[in-house]
């Protein structure tokens, strides 16, 4: 469903990515991991259309992005994508609920999962606390739990247990698992934690020759 062609990106003269190319098949979690600042997060910000490549095409269906104009890439990304970033970008001002519930008010769908979903992070009867009286921890679950409320076909998450102690992170994995095999969603996963890789379909190390695929 994912396909990345002769992709290439470079910051103020420096090459951070170079004639990337890679298939993804729909509903497969795959794991990305690698040096840091290999560029993990500038691929997958590629991926999510949050930066454009300087040459090389992503495809989404057979379709490149490119080809679409920022209404259709706005509505593609919000129906079939889910997100869960270094920054988790929740909004200050919303409850949790009301932060959960974005991706399914922005759809056109009725919220009812939202609820639902703060209690599968651990973060039930807290509905309408507001962001500002969490822990990092408590607020990457927020985010967890927006980027998975609306079933995306696509999940995309950069260090999803970054900030989570060993036995939240990996209730946290077993939950992203179910929940995408659940709704038959695909996921890309970059991570330093050979723990959270491990529960991967498959393992991708990024070096500055590309993706290339690792059985440990
Ligand atoms: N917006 C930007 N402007 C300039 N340089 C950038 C920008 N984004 C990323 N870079 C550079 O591109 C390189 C790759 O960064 P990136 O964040 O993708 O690495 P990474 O593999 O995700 O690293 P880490 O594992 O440390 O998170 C780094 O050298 C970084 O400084």
């Amino acid at each position: 469903m994912l396909e990345l062609v002769n992709l290439g990106k470079s910051y103020g003269g420096r090459q951070v990515l170079s004639g990337l190319s890679h298939r993804f098949e729909a509903g497969e979690f795959v794991a990305i991991m690698g040096e840091s600042g290999v560029g993990k997060s500038t691929l997958l910000n590629i991926i999510a259309g949050l930066d454009a490549p300087d040459s090389g095409q992503v495809l989404v269906d057979g379709q490149p992005m490119s080809a679409l104009d920022d209404d259709a890439a706005t509505r593609l990304r919000r129906s079939r994508m889910g997100f869960i970033f270094q920054a988790f970008h929740v909004l200050p001002h919303l409850t949790l609920l009301q932060n959960v519930a974005l991706p399914l008010l922005l759809n056109g769908e009725p919220p009812a999962r939202a609820s639902s979903m703060l209690a599968a992070v651990g973060l039930g009867g807290r509905d309408n606390d507001f962001p500002r009286q969490l822990s990092g921890g408590e607020l990457q679950r927020v985010a967890i739990a927006r980027a998975l409320v609306h079933r995306p076909a696509l999940l995309l998450a950069d260090e999803p247990t970054g900030n989570l102690d060993p036995e939240t992170a990996d209730g946290i994995l077993q939950l992203l698992r179910a929940e995408t095999r659940a709704s038959g969603a695909g996921a890309i996963m970059v991570t330093h934690s050979h723990a959270a890789a491990a529960m991967a379909d498959r393992i991708l190390v990024l070096t500055r020759s590309g993706l290339k695929e690792t059985t440990s």
